[in-house]
């Protein structure tokens, strides 16, 4: 199975950054991810990609040739891109078992309106890509909240037209948080129910506050949603979207592993990444040597599953390195929990023999079984011979002296 991502958002909302920052938190956990940049009109990347879309043709040759503007030559360079998709396939032949992450261009109409980016995801279907949508929207979107419910529909259309598993992403959370910081380092109290309102997109809330002055240094804007011709239109559209639970958020913090983490692990759900992946074969010796004490190999064990982290304001939060680092155990403890693992994994020379070989229990029981069958045979053959004397009908035969029992023998 191939994965892709599909990055996605408004014009410097920071997909570029986003795709750099997942590269980086893959590669620091050994994860093989390839970045793609799909921006004909990119200068400047934050990575290394390793298929690019300026390797078959730029957005300036485009402008300088045919003449055409910036939004016209970028349509031009993606539907030449889908021509000769070839190209494509040959680039994508050096990673065939590898994750994508696609960094697309800002241009929000290439998925709202035009049909490119659509076939684009199409062709990567066909060659067996699961792909997830991440949309990235700025976070300072939450400063009004007219901005916000427009920010959100594009977010929705880009979803509907697409028809992909999609995440949407609040980005630059950090930037959020350093703007709400006073100077003595301190955040409003309500600074995480705030936030919390746009990633659950509870526009009701939203609507009905009252922005007291000092609750926040920045009161949401919501007067253009409330008043003017279109206030109405706006409730209800905002409504919509939250009564049909349509729109929700994660936020993302570049600067807190646990932030990025949390995206990860959504785009990875969405598109069933490491469903398939084969559990690595600890790597044990078949007869192992008795290790020194306190010499005990981390790497062996089952393969570790990362806890999912929970859907929480990532501000405030320890970051990694601030983690205090567990306790030393002891060697002793250490290999025990060793054997326990290699036990769970089930390594041969650790695999444990039933403690009662259930052959032997069966033949026993089977013999027993055979004995009562006879021992209730000649009970039957013998009770009439023995027990019951002389019945009607059943006495000896003549001639035959018999038993008489509890009765004399009469004198003769
Ligand atoms: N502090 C901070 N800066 C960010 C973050 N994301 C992006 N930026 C900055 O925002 C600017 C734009 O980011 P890009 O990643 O280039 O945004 P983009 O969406 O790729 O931009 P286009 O491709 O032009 O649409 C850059 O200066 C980034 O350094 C973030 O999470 N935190």
């Amino acid at each position: 199975m191939k994965h892709a991502q599909l990055v996605i958002g408004t014009a410097g909302a920071g997909k570029s950054t986003y795709c750099s920052t997942i590269m980086q938190h893959c590669e620091a956990s050994r994860r093989t991810v390839h970045a793609m940049n799909l921006d004909p009109a990119a200068e400047y990347l934050a990575y290394t990609p390793s298929i690019d879309i300026r390797d078959l043709i730029t957005l300036e040759e485009v402008m300088d040739d045919l003449r055409y503007g910036p939004n016209g030559g970028l349509v031009y360079c993606l539907e030449y891109l889908l021509d000769n998709f070839e190209w494509m396939e040959n680039e994508l032949d050096d990673y065939q078992d590898d994750y994508l992450i696609i960094d697309c261009p800002g241009q929000i109409e290439l998925y709202t309106h035009f049909p490119v980016m659509k076939d684009f995801v199409g062709h990567l279907q066909r060659l067996g890509y699961q792909v997830v949508v991440v949309y990235l929207m700025d976070a300072q979107f939450t400063d009004d909240a007219a901005k916000f419910i427009s920010g959100s529909l594009a977010a929705l259309s880009a979803m509907i037209q697409l028809e992909l598993p999609h995440i949407n992403v609040l980005s630059k959370i950090d930037i959020y948080l350093q703007r709400h910081t006073t100077p003595d380092g301190t955040q409003p109290r309500r600074l995480g129910r705030r936030l919390d309102r746009f990633l659950n997109f509870d526009i009701n809330r939203l609507l009905t506050d009252k922005n007291r002055r000092g609750d926040m240094d920045r009161p949401i804007a919501r007067s253009n949603v409330q008043q003017g011709n279109f206030a109405s239109l706006n409730s209800a559209v905002a409504r919509l979207l939250e009564e049909y639970n349509m729109v929700s958020f994660l936020p993302l913090d570049i600067t807190d592993e646990d932030s990025i983490e949390l995206v990860l692990s959504h785009a990875d759900h969405a598109i069933q990444y490491g469903e398939d992946l084969e559990p690595r074969e600890p790597k044990v010796r078949l007869c192992p040597a008795p290790r020194p004490r306190g010499q005990v190999s981390s790497r062996i064990g089952p393969p570790s599953r990362r806890p999912r982290p929970s859907l929480t304001l990532p501000s405030g939060r320890p970051t990694r390195s601030d983690r205090p680092s567990p306790a030393p155990t002891d060697p002793g403890t250490r290999r025990r929990r060793l054997e326990c693992a290699n036990l769970a994994v089930g390594t041969p020379q650790y695999k444990r023999k039933p403690t009662t070989d259930p052959e032997p229990r069966m033949r026993r029981a089977h013999m027993f079984a055979c004995l009562l069958a006879l021992l209730f045979f000649f009970l039957h053959a013998l009770i009439p011979l023995l027990g019951a004397g002389p019945g009607p009908g059943k006495g000896p035969a003549p001639g035959h002296c018999g038993v008489l029992r509890g009765k004399k023998r009469p004198d003769t």
